[in-house]
Protein backbone atom coordinates (compact mmCIF):
# COMPACT_ATOMS: atom_id res chain seq x y z
CA UNK A 1 0.00 0.00 0.00
CA UNK A 2 2.86 2.06 0.99
CA UNK A 3 3.96 4.34 -1.63
CA UNK A 4 6.57 5.61 0.17
CA UNK A 5 8.99 2.72 -0.29
CA UNK A 6 8.27 1.50 3.85
CA UNK A 7 7.43 3.00 6.58
CA UNK A 8 11.17 2.92 8.12
CA UNK A 9 12.18 4.85 5.36
CA UNK A 10 9.47 7.93 6.29
CA UNK A 11 11.94 11.30 7.60
CA UNK A 12 11.92 12.26 10.36
CA UNK A 13 11.20 15.43 9.52
CA UNK A 14 8.03 15.68 7.49
CA UNK A 15 5.98 15.75 10.67
CA UNK A 16 6.88 19.56 11.28
CA UNK A 17 7.24 19.97 7.30
CA UNK A 18 5.20 23.35 6.19
CA UNK A 19 3.46 23.37 2.78
CA UNK A 20 1.70 26.18 0.63
CA UNK A 21 -1.43 25.06 -0.51
CA UNK A 22 -3.07 27.28 -3.60
CA UNK A 23 -6.58 26.13 -2.45
CA UNK A 24 -6.46 27.64 0.86
CA UNK A 25 -7.04 30.87 1.28
CA UNK A 26 -5.29 31.72 5.00
CA UNK A 27 -2.75 31.25 5.90
CA UNK A 28 -0.81 30.33 2.73
CA UNK A 29 2.13 28.33 5.08
CA UNK A 30 0.49 25.32 7.05
CA UNK A 31 1.71 22.69 9.73
CA UNK A 32 1.66 19.79 8.89
CA UNK A 33 -0.54 17.33 11.03
CA UNK A 34 -1.07 13.34 11.30
CA UNK A 35 -4.27 12.29 10.04
CA UNK A 36 -5.69 9.00 9.90
CA UNK A 37 -9.04 7.41 8.41
CA UNK A 38 -11.00 4.61 10.19
CA UNK A 39 -13.19 2.37 8.38
CA UNK A 40 -15.43 1.04 10.99
CA UNK A 41 -18.64 0.50 12.68
CA UNK A 42 -20.32 2.88 14.90
CA UNK A 43 -20.73 1.45 18.93
CA UNK A 44 -23.52 2.67 20.95
CA UNK A 45 -21.52 2.13 24.26
CA UNK A 46 -18.79 4.14 22.64
CA UNK A 47 -16.02 1.75 24.30
CA UNK A 48 -15.06 0.30 20.74
CA UNK A 49 -15.62 0.82 16.99
CA UNK A 50 -15.68 4.51 15.40
CA UNK A 51 -15.99 5.57 19.43
CA UNK A 52 -12.69 4.62 20.54
CA UNK A 53 -10.78 5.12 17.42
CA UNK A 54 -11.70 8.61 17.58
CA UNK A 55 -10.64 8.36 21.38
CA UNK A 56 -7.07 6.70 20.39
CA UNK A 57 -6.42 9.36 17.90
CA UNK A 58 -7.07 12.39 20.19
CA UNK A 59 -4.78 11.10 22.86
CA UNK A 60 -1.96 10.30 20.76
CA UNK A 61 -2.51 13.99 19.40
CA UNK A 62 -3.49 12.40 15.46
CA UNK A 63 -6.10 13.97 13.46
CA UNK A 64 -8.98 11.51 12.61
CA UNK A 65 -11.60 11.43 10.46
CA UNK A 66 -14.10 8.64 10.22
CA UNK A 67 -16.36 6.32 8.15
CA UNK A 68 -18.78 4.46 9.18
CA UNK A 69 -19.58 0.77 7.70
CA UNK A 70 -22.44 -0.33 10.11
CA UNK A 71 -24.08 1.15 13.00
CA UNK A 72 -24.52 -1.15 16.43
CA UNK A 73 -27.36 -0.85 19.27
CA UNK A 74 -24.91 -2.25 21.82
CA UNK A 75 -23.66 -1.73 25.50
CA UNK A 76 -21.46 -3.92 28.26
CA UNK A 77 -23.60 -6.23 28.16
CA UNK A 78 -23.54 -7.36 24.60
CA UNK A 79 -24.72 -6.38 20.88
CA UNK A 80 -28.07 -6.21 20.70
CA UNK A 81 -28.91 -5.25 17.08
CA UNK A 82 -27.13 -4.38 14.11
CA UNK A 83 -27.62 -2.04 10.97
CA UNK A 84 -25.45 -2.24 7.68
CA UNK A 85 -25.00 1.08 6.01
CA UNK A 86 -25.75 0.29 2.04
CA UNK A 87 -22.19 0.42 0.41
CA UNK A 88 -23.06 3.01 -1.79
CA UNK A 89 -23.20 5.08 0.96
CA UNK A 90 -20.29 3.94 2.72
CA UNK A 91 -18.60 4.68 -0.89
CA UNK A 92 -19.87 8.28 -0.41
CA UNK A 93 -18.17 8.84 2.60
CA UNK A 94 -14.98 7.73 2.28
CA UNK A 95 -14.71 9.73 -1.58
CA UNK A 96 -15.78 12.66 0.98
CA UNK A 97 -12.96 12.24 2.62
CA UNK A 98 -10.52 10.78 0.58
CA UNK A 99 -10.52 13.41 -1.74
CA UNK A 100 -10.25 16.11 0.36
CA UNK A 101 -7.84 14.62 3.57
CA UNK A 102 -4.28 14.28 3.01
CA UNK A 103 -4.25 10.89 5.28
CA UNK A 104 -1.18 9.26 6.57
CA UNK A 105 -3.11 5.62 7.73
CA UNK A 106 -6.03 4.01 6.70
CA UNK A 107 -7.30 1.89 9.59
CA UNK A 108 -9.78 -0.30 9.13
CA UNK A 109 -12.27 -2.09 12.07
CA UNK A 110 -15.76 -3.60 11.14
CA UNK A 111 -15.81 -4.33 7.42
CA UNK A 112 -19.75 -6.33 7.87
CA UNK A 113 -20.30 -7.41 4.21
CA UNK A 114 -18.05 -8.49 0.96
CA UNK A 115 -20.11 -5.29 -0.74
CA UNK A 116 -18.54 -2.55 1.95
CA UNK A 117 -14.94 -4.37 1.46
CA UNK A 118 -15.48 -3.92 -2.19
CA UNK A 119 -15.91 0.00 -2.10
CA UNK A 120 -13.19 0.38 0.33
CA UNK A 121 -11.01 -1.42 -2.34
CA UNK A 122 -12.42 0.89 -4.91
CA UNK A 123 -11.85 4.06 -2.92
CA UNK A 124 -8.01 3.07 -2.02
CA UNK A 125 -7.43 2.53 -5.52
CA UNK A 126 -8.68 5.60 -6.56
CA UNK A 127 -6.87 7.37 -3.58
CA UNK A 128 -3.88 5.92 -2.28
CA UNK A 129 -2.80 6.36 0.77
CA UNK A 130 0.40 5.95 2.90
CA UNK A 131 -0.45 2.83 4.91
CA UNK A 132 -2.77 0.44 5.82
CA UNK A 133 -3.62 -1.04 8.92
CA UNK A 134 -6.16 -3.99 9.21
CA UNK A 135 -8.05 -5.19 11.97
CA UNK A 136 -10.31 -8.25 10.55
CA UNK A 137 -12.84 -7.39 13.40
CA UNK A 138 -15.22 -10.83 13.11
CA UNK A 139 -16.57 -11.06 16.19
CA UNK A 140 -17.47 -9.04 19.26
CA UNK A 141 -16.18 -9.37 22.89
CA UNK A 142 -19.25 -10.59 23.62
CA UNK A 143 -19.86 -13.11 20.92
CA UNK A 144 -21.55 -11.30 18.42
CA UNK A 145 -20.60 -12.00 14.93
CA UNK A 146 -19.47 -8.31 13.10
CA UNK A 147 -18.77 -9.77 10.00
CA UNK A 148 -19.64 -13.70 8.61
CA UNK A 149 -17.81 -15.78 6.61
CA UNK A 150 -18.72 -14.22 3.55
CA UNK A 151 -16.11 -12.43 3.87
CA UNK A 152 -13.36 -14.31 4.61
CA UNK A 153 -12.29 -14.71 0.78
CA UNK A 154 -12.28 -11.16 -0.01
CA UNK A 155 -10.02 -10.28 3.06
CA UNK A 156 -8.09 -13.06 2.25
CA UNK A 157 -7.72 -12.55 -1.89
CA UNK A 158 -8.00 -8.90 -2.02
CA UNK A 159 -7.58 -6.75 1.41
CA UNK A 160 -4.81 -8.91 3.07
CA UNK A 161 -2.61 -8.51 0.36
CA UNK A 162 -2.48 -4.56 0.49
CA UNK A 163 -2.42 -4.26 4.42
CA UNK A 164 0.56 -2.97 5.84
CA UNK A 165 -0.28 -4.95 8.99
CA UNK A 166 -3.46 -7.09 10.19
CA UNK A 167 -3.69 -7.64 13.74
CA UNK A 168 -6.13 -10.33 13.93
CA UNK A 169 -6.72 -11.79 17.65
CA UNK A 170 -6.83 -15.89 18.12
CA UNK A 171 -9.77 -16.41 17.34
CA UNK A 172 -9.74 -14.33 13.70
CA UNK A 173 -6.42 -15.72 12.89
CA UNK A 174 -7.92 -18.91 13.12
CA UNK A 175 -10.64 -18.18 10.89
CA UNK A 176 -8.23 -16.42 8.31
CA UNK A 177 -7.17 -19.69 8.47
CA UNK A 178 -9.75 -21.97 7.80
CA UNK A 179 -10.18 -22.70 11.55
CA UNK A 180 -6.84 -24.14 12.74
CA UNK A 181 -5.80 -24.48 16.03
CA UNK A 182 -4.28 -21.53 18.11
CA UNK A 183 -3.67 -22.55 21.33
CA UNK A 184 0.17 -21.89 22.25
CA UNK A 185 2.45 -19.17 21.28
CA UNK A 186 4.47 -21.49 18.73
CA UNK A 187 1.04 -21.88 17.14
CA UNK A 188 0.56 -18.25 17.45
CA UNK A 189 4.02 -18.28 15.36
CA UNK A 190 3.24 -21.05 12.98
CA UNK A 191 -0.36 -18.66 12.45
CA UNK A 192 1.63 -15.41 11.90
CA UNK A 193 3.82 -16.78 9.23
CA UNK A 194 0.57 -18.59 7.37
CA UNK A 195 -0.99 -15.30 7.50
CA UNK A 196 2.43 -13.19 6.65
CA UNK A 197 2.01 -15.17 3.40
CA UNK A 198 -1.61 -14.19 2.09
CA UNK A 199 0.35 -10.49 1.59
CA UNK A 200 0.57 -7.92 4.57
CA UNK A 201 3.78 -7.06 5.03
CA UNK A 202 3.73 -7.42 9.25
CA UNK A 203 1.43 -9.61 10.99
CA UNK A 204 0.59 -9.27 14.71
CA UNK A 205 -1.40 -12.12 16.20
CA UNK A 206 -2.98 -10.74 19.55
CA UNK A 207 -2.67 -13.41 22.67
CA UNK A 208 -5.03 -11.75 24.58
CA UNK A 209 -7.44 -14.37 24.64
CA UNK A 210 -4.70 -17.60 25.19
CA UNK A 211 -6.01 -19.92 27.35
CA UNK A 212 -3.89 -20.45 30.47
CA UNK A 213 -1.09 -17.46 30.59
CA UNK A 214 -0.72 -14.92 33.45
CA UNK A 215 1.20 -12.90 30.60
CA UNK A 216 -0.01 -11.09 27.08
CA UNK A 217 1.97 -12.38 24.67
CA UNK A 218 1.53 -10.98 21.15
CA UNK A 219 3.47 -11.88 18.50
CA UNK A 220 5.06 -10.05 15.53
CA UNK A 221 6.52 -11.24 12.23
CA UNK A 222 8.07 -9.13 10.00
CA UNK A 223 8.98 -11.84 7.07
CA UNK A 224 12.14 -12.37 8.76
CA UNK A 225 11.96 -12.02 12.52
CA UNK A 226 9.85 -13.09 15.22
CA UNK A 227 8.84 -10.67 18.21
CA UNK A 228 7.16 -12.18 21.03
CA UNK A 229 5.54 -8.78 22.96
CA UNK A 230 4.87 -9.72 26.61
CA UNK A 231 3.02 -7.99 29.32
CA UNK A 232 1.75 -9.20 32.47
CA UNK A 233 -2.13 -9.65 32.03
CA UNK A 234 -4.56 -7.18 34.01
CA UNK A 235 -7.65 -8.75 35.50
CA UNK A 236 -10.41 -6.45 34.61
CA UNK A 237 -13.99 -6.42 33.23
CA UNK A 238 -13.08 -3.33 31.59
CA UNK A 239 -11.77 -4.69 28.33
CA UNK A 240 -14.30 -3.68 25.57
CA UNK A 241 -12.37 -2.39 22.88
CA UNK A 242 -9.13 -3.60 23.36
CA UNK A 243 -8.77 -4.52 19.45
CA UNK A 244 -9.87 -1.32 17.91
CA UNK A 245 -7.58 0.75 20.46
CA UNK A 246 -4.45 -1.14 19.12
CA UNK A 247 -5.23 -0.84 15.87
CA UNK A 248 -6.07 2.81 15.86
CA UNK A 249 -2.95 3.79 18.01
CA UNK A 250 -0.45 1.42 16.15
CA UNK A 251 -2.30 3.48 13.19
CA UNK A 252 -1.58 6.62 15.16
CA UNK A 253 1.57 6.18 15.56
CA UNK A 254 2.48 5.27 11.83
CA UNK A 255 0.96 8.39 10.98
CA UNK A 256 3.35 10.53 13.47
CA UNK A 257 6.07 8.85 11.54
CA UNK A 258 7.10 5.60 13.63
CA UNK A 259 8.74 2.36 12.69
CA UNK A 260 5.94 -0.74 12.51
CA UNK A 261 8.21 -2.04 15.15
CA UNK A 262 7.74 0.93 17.23
CA UNK A 263 4.68 1.57 16.90
CA UNK A 264 2.96 -1.84 17.64
CA UNK A 265 5.36 -1.82 20.92
CA UNK A 266 4.29 1.72 22.05
CA UNK A 267 0.17 0.93 21.27
CA UNK A 268 0.60 -2.43 23.48
CA UNK A 269 2.61 -0.14 26.51
CA UNK A 270 -0.46 2.53 25.65
CA UNK A 271 -3.71 -0.56 26.14
CA UNK A 272 -1.96 -1.91 28.98
CA UNK A 273 -1.63 1.53 30.61
CA UNK A 274 -5.26 2.24 29.77
CA UNK A 275 -6.58 -1.26 31.30
CA UNK A 276 -4.51 -1.04 34.37
CA UNK A 277 -5.37 2.44 35.24
CA UNK A 278 -9.37 1.18 34.47
CA UNK A 279 -9.15 -1.79 35.80
CA UNK A 280 -11.65 -0.97 38.72
CA UNK A 281 -13.75 1.60 37.12
CA UNK A 282 -17.21 0.93 36.83
CA UNK A 283 -19.16 1.95 33.85
CA UNK A 284 -22.42 0.19 32.38
CA UNK A 285 -23.50 -3.16 34.20
CA UNK A 286 -22.73 -5.84 31.97
CA UNK A 287 -20.11 -8.18 32.07
CA UNK A 288 -17.58 -6.14 29.65
CA UNK A 289 -16.93 -2.26 30.63
CA UNK A 290 -15.21 -0.23 28.34
CA UNK A 291 -12.20 2.10 30.00
CA UNK A 292 -10.55 5.22 29.67
CA UNK A 293 -8.46 6.16 27.01
CA UNK A 294 -7.49 9.74 28.39
CA UNK A 295 -6.36 8.14 31.52
CA UNK A 296 -8.80 10.86 33.61
CA UNK A 297 -11.74 9.34 34.44
CA UNK A 298 -10.82 8.21 37.96
CA UNK A 299 -9.81 11.09 39.81
CA UNK A 300 -11.62 9.73 43.35
CA UNK A 301 -10.60 13.74 45.06
CA UNK A 302 -12.82 14.59 42.24
CA UNK A 303 -15.35 15.35 44.14
CA UNK A 304 -13.70 17.84 46.16
CA UNK A 305 -11.87 19.77 43.83
CA UNK A 306 -13.02 23.07 42.52
CA UNK A 307 -13.94 23.58 39.13
CA UNK A 308 -12.53 26.94 39.19
CA UNK A 309 -10.13 29.28 40.88
CA UNK A 310 -12.11 31.67 43.06
CA UNK A 311 -9.57 34.98 43.50
CA UNK A 312 -11.03 35.33 47.05
CA UNK A 313 -8.49 32.08 47.68
CA UNK A 314 -6.09 34.85 48.15
CA UNK A 315 -7.01 36.12 51.10
CA UNK A 316 -4.67 34.47 53.34
CA UNK A 317 -2.08 32.75 51.38
CA UNK A 318 0.33 30.66 53.61
CA UNK A 319 3.64 29.44 52.45
CA UNK A 320 6.22 27.28 53.58
CA UNK A 321 9.52 26.78 54.31
CA UNK A 322 11.21 23.63 55.24
CA UNK A 323 13.98 25.54 56.78
CA UNK A 324 11.77 26.66 59.22
CA UNK A 325 9.78 23.73 59.69
CA UNK A 326 12.95 22.22 60.50
CA UNK A 327 14.08 24.73 63.28
CA UNK A 328 10.83 24.13 64.67
CA UNK A 329 11.03 20.36 64.46
CA UNK A 330 7.51 19.69 62.83
CA UNK A 331 7.06 18.42 59.17
CA UNK A 332 5.53 20.38 56.24
CA UNK A 333 2.44 18.31 56.98
CA UNK A 334 1.58 19.50 60.47
CA UNK A 335 2.39 22.77 59.40
CA UNK A 336 0.02 22.60 56.94
CA UNK A 337 -2.93 21.29 58.93
CA UNK A 338 -2.16 24.21 61.47
CA UNK A 339 -2.34 26.54 58.74
CA UNK A 340 -5.64 25.57 57.45
CA UNK A 341 -7.16 24.65 60.55
CA UNK A 342 -6.61 28.52 61.99
CA UNK A 343 -8.08 29.77 58.30
CA UNK A 344 -5.56 29.72 55.60
CA UNK A 345 -7.70 30.36 52.32
CA UNK A 346 -4.82 28.40 50.03
CA UNK A 347 -1.53 26.97 50.78
CA UNK A 348 1.82 26.89 48.53
CA UNK A 349 4.09 24.33 48.98
CA UNK A 350 7.85 26.31 48.84
CA UNK A 351 10.16 23.84 49.42
CA UNK A 352 13.44 24.68 48.04
CA UNK A 353 15.93 22.38 49.97
CA UNK A 354 13.76 18.95 49.95
CA UNK A 355 14.63 15.72 48.50
CA UNK A 356 12.39 15.04 45.57
CA UNK A 357 11.25 11.45 46.71
CA UNK A 358 10.73 12.86 50.24
CA UNK A 359 8.64 15.95 49.13
CA UNK A 360 6.66 14.30 46.36
CA UNK A 361 4.74 12.12 49.66
CA UNK A 362 4.71 14.60 51.90
CA UNK A 363 3.51 17.05 48.90
CA UNK A 364 0.33 14.19 48.36
CA UNK A 365 -0.51 14.28 52.20
CA UNK A 366 -0.78 17.86 52.24
CA UNK A 367 -3.43 17.36 48.62
CA UNK A 368 -5.30 15.01 50.85
CA UNK A 369 -5.77 17.09 53.42
CA UNK A 370 -5.82 20.31 51.85
CA UNK A 371 -8.91 18.87 49.28
CA UNK A 372 -10.88 17.38 52.41
CA UNK A 373 -10.77 20.69 53.67
CA UNK A 374 -11.58 22.63 50.20
CA UNK A 375 -8.40 24.78 50.25
CA UNK A 376 -6.37 24.49 47.22
CA UNK A 377 -2.96 23.83 47.19
CA UNK A 378 -0.03 25.18 45.27
CA UNK A 379 3.52 23.89 44.25
CA UNK A 380 6.21 26.20 44.29
CA UNK A 381 8.59 25.91 41.09
CA UNK A 382 8.60 21.94 41.08
CA UNK A 383 5.95 21.79 37.96
CA UNK A 384 7.25 17.90 38.09
CA UNK A 385 6.14 17.49 42.41
CA UNK A 386 2.52 19.23 41.00
CA UNK A 387 1.95 16.74 38.54
CA UNK A 388 2.94 13.83 40.44
CA UNK A 389 0.55 15.04 43.44
CA UNK A 390 -2.30 16.36 41.02
CA UNK A 391 -1.68 19.64 43.07
CA UNK A 392 -4.68 22.33 42.40
CA UNK A 393 -1.59 24.56 40.68
CA UNK A 394 2.07 26.37 40.76
CA UNK A 395 3.66 29.59 41.72
CA UNK A 396 6.13 30.62 39.33
CA UNK A 397 8.87 33.27 39.07
CA UNK A 398 10.04 35.92 36.53
CA UNK A 399 13.34 32.94 35.99
CA UNK A 400 11.44 29.54 36.59
CA UNK A 401 9.40 27.78 33.61
CA UNK A 402 7.11 30.81 31.21
CA UNK A 403 3.73 30.77 32.27
CA UNK A 404 3.04 29.73 28.97
CA UNK A 405 4.84 26.51 29.05
CA UNK A 406 3.80 25.69 32.30
CA UNK A 407 -0.48 25.87 31.28
CA UNK A 408 0.98 23.43 28.54
CA UNK A 409 1.79 21.14 31.01
CA UNK A 410 -1.17 21.82 33.42
CA UNK A 411 -3.58 21.94 31.27
CA UNK A 412 -6.55 24.61 31.51
CA UNK A 413 -7.97 23.66 35.18
CA UNK A 414 -4.91 23.98 36.88
CA UNK A 415 -3.98 27.29 38.51
CA UNK A 416 -1.05 28.80 38.19
CA UNK A 417 0.48 32.10 39.84
CA UNK A 418 3.62 34.46 38.85
CA UNK A 419 5.29 36.56 40.80
CA UNK A 420 5.45 40.04 38.78
CA UNK A 421 7.06 43.30 40.00
CA UNK A 422 5.98 45.55 37.56
CA UNK A 423 2.97 46.31 35.26
CA UNK A 424 5.01 45.16 32.26
CA UNK A 425 5.30 41.52 34.08
CA UNK A 426 1.81 41.66 34.88
CA UNK A 427 0.40 42.21 31.67
CA UNK A 428 2.26 39.35 30.36
CA UNK A 429 1.58 37.00 33.29
CA UNK A 430 -1.97 37.37 32.09
CA UNK A 431 -1.76 37.20 28.47
CA UNK A 432 0.70 33.72 29.15
CA UNK A 433 -2.51 32.11 30.78
CA UNK A 434 -1.78 32.58 34.29
CA UNK A 435 -4.29 33.08 37.25
CA UNK A 436 -3.50 35.65 39.22
CA UNK A 437 0.01 37.19 40.00
CA UNK A 438 1.93 37.61 43.27
CA UNK A 439 3.31 41.09 43.95
CA UNK A 440 6.51 41.96 46.50
CA UNK A 441 8.73 41.62 48.26
CA UNK A 442 6.32 44.84 49.15
CA UNK A 443 8.27 45.42 52.69
CA UNK A 444 12.29 43.92 53.69
CA UNK A 445 12.57 39.98 54.03
CA UNK A 446 15.14 37.64 55.13
CA UNK A 447 13.26 34.84 53.80
CA UNK A 448 13.84 35.67 50.08
CA UNK A 449 17.92 36.61 49.84
CA UNK A 450 18.87 39.04 47.07
CA UNK A 451 15.00 40.07 46.26
CA UNK A 452 14.26 43.88 45.57
CA UNK A 453 11.87 45.50 47.47
CA UNK A 454 9.11 47.42 45.73
CA UNK A 455 7.20 48.97 48.73
CA UNK A 456 3.47 49.63 48.86
CA UNK A 457 4.13 52.49 45.69
CA UNK A 458 5.52 49.44 43.50
CA UNK A 459 2.45 47.36 44.56
CA UNK A 460 -0.35 49.37 44.00
CA UNK A 461 1.15 49.98 40.73
CA UNK A 462 1.14 46.60 39.94
CA UNK A 463 -2.36 46.22 41.38
CA UNK A 464 -3.55 49.15 38.81
CA UNK A 465 -2.12 47.69 35.67
CA UNK A 466 -2.67 44.38 36.40
CA UNK A 467 -5.44 41.88 34.73
CA UNK A 468 -5.22 39.60 37.38
CA UNK A 469 -6.24 39.28 40.61
CA UNK A 470 -3.14 40.37 43.00
CA UNK A 471 -1.79 38.69 46.17
CA UNK A 472 0.96 40.89 48.21
CA UNK A 473 4.00 39.25 49.74
CA UNK A 474 7.09 39.99 51.36
CA UNK A 475 7.69 40.95 54.87
CA UNK A 476 3.95 40.96 55.88
CA UNK A 477 3.02 40.05 59.19
CA UNK A 478 0.31 40.91 61.74
CA UNK A 479 1.59 44.17 62.54
CA UNK A 480 1.69 45.46 58.94
CA UNK A 481 -1.24 43.81 57.49
CA UNK A 482 -3.86 46.39 57.51
CA UNK A 483 -1.22 48.86 55.78
CA UNK A 484 -1.21 46.61 52.86
CA UNK A 485 -5.02 45.86 52.58
CA UNK A 486 -5.40 49.89 52.94
CA UNK A 487 -3.93 50.95 49.15
CA UNK A 488 -7.28 49.53 48.84
CA UNK A 489 -6.61 48.30 45.23
CA UNK A 490 -9.67 46.97 44.00
CA UNK A 491 -8.00 43.55 42.47
CA UNK A 492 -5.27 42.76 45.67
CA UNK A 493 -7.24 39.95 47.28
CA UNK A 494 -4.89 39.13 50.35
CA UNK A 495 -1.38 39.00 51.37
CA UNK A 496 1.20 35.53 51.22
CA UNK A 497 3.41 35.01 54.27
CA UNK A 498 6.33 32.54 55.16
CA UNK A 499 7.68 33.68 58.41
CA UNK A 500 4.73 35.20 59.88
CA UNK A 501 3.17 31.81 59.93
CA UNK A 502 6.17 28.99 60.05
CA UNK A 503 8.73 31.13 61.97
CA UNK A 504 6.76 30.71 64.91
CA UNK A 505 6.31 28.19 67.75
CA UNK A 506 2.27 28.07 66.69
CA UNK A 507 1.13 27.66 63.32
CA UNK A 508 -2.17 27.70 64.18
CA UNK A 509 -2.36 30.57 66.60
CA UNK A 510 -0.83 32.92 64.48
CA UNK A 511 -2.63 31.83 61.72
CA UNK A 512 -6.17 32.79 64.03
CA UNK A 513 -4.33 36.01 64.60
CA UNK A 514 -3.84 36.80 61.17
CA UNK A 515 -7.04 35.83 59.46
CA UNK A 516 -8.51 37.92 62.58
CA UNK A 517 -6.40 41.35 61.65
CA UNK A 518 -7.30 40.85 57.73
CA UNK A 519 -11.00 40.11 58.38
CA UNK A 520 -11.35 43.62 60.49
CA UNK A 521 -8.79 45.47 58.02
CA UNK A 522 -11.29 43.91 55.15
CA UNK A 523 -14.29 45.12 57.69
CA UNK A 524 -13.21 48.81 58.00
CA UNK A 525 -12.65 49.51 54.25
C1 LIG B 1 2.44 34.11 46.15
C2 LIG B 1 3.89 34.14 45.82
N1 LIG B 1 4.39 35.23 45.24
C3 LIG B 1 5.69 35.29 44.93
C4 LIG B 1 6.52 34.22 45.15
C5 LIG B 1 7.95 34.21 44.73
O1 LIG B 1 8.18 33.30 43.68
P1 LIG B 1 9.58 33.38 42.89
O2 LIG B 1 9.73 34.76 42.42
O3 LIG B 1 9.67 32.33 41.91
O4 LIG B 1 10.62 33.08 44.05
P2 LIG B 1 10.71 31.75 44.90
O5 LIG B 1 9.53 31.73 45.85
O6 LIG B 1 10.66 30.59 43.99
O7 LIG B 1 11.99 31.89 45.64
C6 LIG B 1 5.95 33.08 45.75
N2 LIG B 1 6.67 32.00 46.02
N3 LIG B 1 4.64 33.07 46.05
C1 LIG C 1 8.86 34.07 48.40
C2 LIG C 1 8.93 35.53 48.40
N1 LIG C 1 8.81 36.21 47.25
C3 LIG C 1 8.92 37.53 47.40
S1 LIG C 1 9.25 37.92 48.99
C4 LIG C 1 9.18 36.32 49.46
C5 LIG C 1 9.39 35.85 50.84
C6 LIG C 1 8.25 36.16 51.75
O1 LIG C 1 8.52 35.65 52.99
P1 LIG C 1 8.11 36.36 54.32
O2 LIG C 1 6.62 36.33 54.38
O3 LIG C 1 8.75 35.56 55.41
O4 LIG C 1 8.65 37.76 54.27
MG1 LIG D 1 10.30 30.38 41.91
Amino acid sequence: MNSLGGIRSWPASWRSATKTTASMTTPETVTKVAQVLTVAGSDSGAGAGIQADLKVCAARGVYCASVITAVTAQNTRGVQSVHLLPPQFVSEQLKSVLSDFEFDVVKTGMLPSPEIVEVLLQNLSDFPVRALVVDPVMVSTSGHVLAGSSILSIFKERLLPIADIITPNVKEASALLGGVRIETVAEMRSAAKSLHEMGPRFVLVKGGDLPGSSDSVDVYFDGKVFHELRSPRITTRNTHGTGCTLASCIAAELAKGSSMLSAVKVAKRFVDNALSYSKDIVIGSGMQGPFDHFLGLKKDTQTYRRSTFNPDDLFLYAVTDSRMNIKWNRSIVDAVKAAVEGGATIIQLREKEAETREFLEEAKSCVEICRSRGVCLLINDRIDIALACDADGVHVGQSDMPVDLVRSLLGPDKIIGVSCKTPEQAHQAWKDGADYIGSGGVFPTNTKANNRTIGLDGLREVCKASELPVVAIGGIGISNAESVMRIDAPNLKGVAVVSALFDQECVLTQTRKLHKTLKESKRDH
